[in-house]
């Protein structure tokens, strides 16, 4: 079956990994059965996942579903109420000057200055650096080198996002937090901001992200874990999130094709939603044998269609994809995998 996968602006596969949650070697960050209490109610329960130098893994999830707070401990922002988080082996909280210097980040709230120009802006950060990147380096990777004599203030939001990506890369860090770095981008600048983000690996940086969008995270990450709850509710590689998840059968549900009329097909399980404001009838196929039983259904489908001389418009036969099982997590149907 094909998937929906498109270019990958790192050029590469993604690699095998041995457990889902698990890195590879030599992590930069480790997250142990993390917990997080405001007050009474626990916004991180029990999260745990590693990130290895030269690896991106995306957390994604639900609104609320812990995220952010995730991220602020491991900054140093935070002292978890539960379990331990450390970077390069040393916990992060109250952000140590032995640690400061290599990590940063691009946070949502920006802390921009609106009176600065963007030159005055780099050369600031640039004074507070232990060893800053070139001015003129960073205004190139961030593709902001004609906006150099800009006010902040007249800065777009996806341009001041692209501005505090170059802040973040100046420091050279060696473990770098995105949480939601392209938001506000139009999708030219969200790709070019990937290309940044995939040289940043490439050079062997440790990148924690989230992000909503997926398409974000199927082209970046290497493992990636989608979190509801304060849990972690299914992680792993790319495929290994897919895989559990089989294949979708679906097509335009004619107006005259009740759902109670729908063929039920071997090893499917039918469902009737809505697509482009249309009826949309969908089969998923799961469980082992995926391929076989997928082509055993569609073959079934189409001698029913012929039967009933019934039109399957808009007939697909394709993987399971990220928002599925995003989808299927914010249900509330998805199980614990991983550790
Ligand atoms: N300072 C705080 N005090 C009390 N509750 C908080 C605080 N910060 C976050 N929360 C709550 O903790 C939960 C997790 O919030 P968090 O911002 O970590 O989620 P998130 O996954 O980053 O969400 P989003 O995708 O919407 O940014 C939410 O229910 C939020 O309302």
């Amino acid at each position: 079956m094909s998937t929906r996968q498109g270019t990958d602006p790192r050029g590469e596969a993604a690699d095998p990994t041995p457990a889902p949650g698990a890195a590879r070697s030599g992590a930069a960050i480790e997250v142990r059965d993390l917990r997080q209490r405001y007050g009474d109610f626990e916004a991180v329960r029990g999260v745990s996942f590693d990130v290895a130098p030269g690896e991106l893994f995306a957390l994604l999830g639900t609104n609320g579903a812990g995220k952010t707070t995730t991220i602020e401990t491991l900054e140093g922002f935070r002292r978890p109420s539960g379990g331990a988080v450390r970077i390069f082996g040393t916990d992060p909280y109250g952000r140590p000057a032995g640690l400061r210097d290599r990590m940063n980040a691009v946070l949502q709230q920006s802390g921009l200055l609106d009176d600065l120009t963007v030159a005055e802006t780099i050369d600031l950060a640039r004074a507070l650096a232990a060893a800053p990147r070139g001015h003129r380096e960073v205004l190139d990777r961030v593709e902001l080198a004609d906006k150099s004599d800009v006010a902040v203030r007249a800065l777009s939001g996806g341009q001041k996002r692209r501005l505090d990506l170059g802040l973040a890369i100046l420091t050279r860090p060696e473990v770098l937090f995105l949480d939601e770095p392209t938001s506000g981008m139009d999708p030219e600048m969200r790709r070019a901001t990937w290309q940044v983000i995939a040289d940043l690996i490439d050079e062997g940086v440790a990148v924690l992200l989230t992000t909503h969008y997926l398409e974000e995270a199927e082209r970046l990450a290497d493992r990636l874990a989608i979190m509801h709850r304060g849990e972690i509710r299914v992680a792993g590689a790319l495929s290994e999130v897919l895989g559990g998840w089989g294949d979708r059968i679906g097509f335009r549900l004619p107006p005259s094709v009740r759902s109670a009329d729908l063929p039920s097909l071997s090893g499917a399980v039918a469902a009737v939603g809505v697509r482009g404001g249309e009826p949309w009838a969908s089969y998923a196929v799961t469980g082992s044998d995926t391929d076989h039983r997928a082509h055993t259904a569609v073959a079934e489908l189409l001698r029913w269609a012929h039967l009933h001389q019934v039109a399957l418009g808009g007939l697909e036969v394709r993987t399971a994809s990220l928002e599925d099982v995003f989808l299927r997590v914010a249900d509330g149907a998805a199980d614990l995998v991983g550790d």
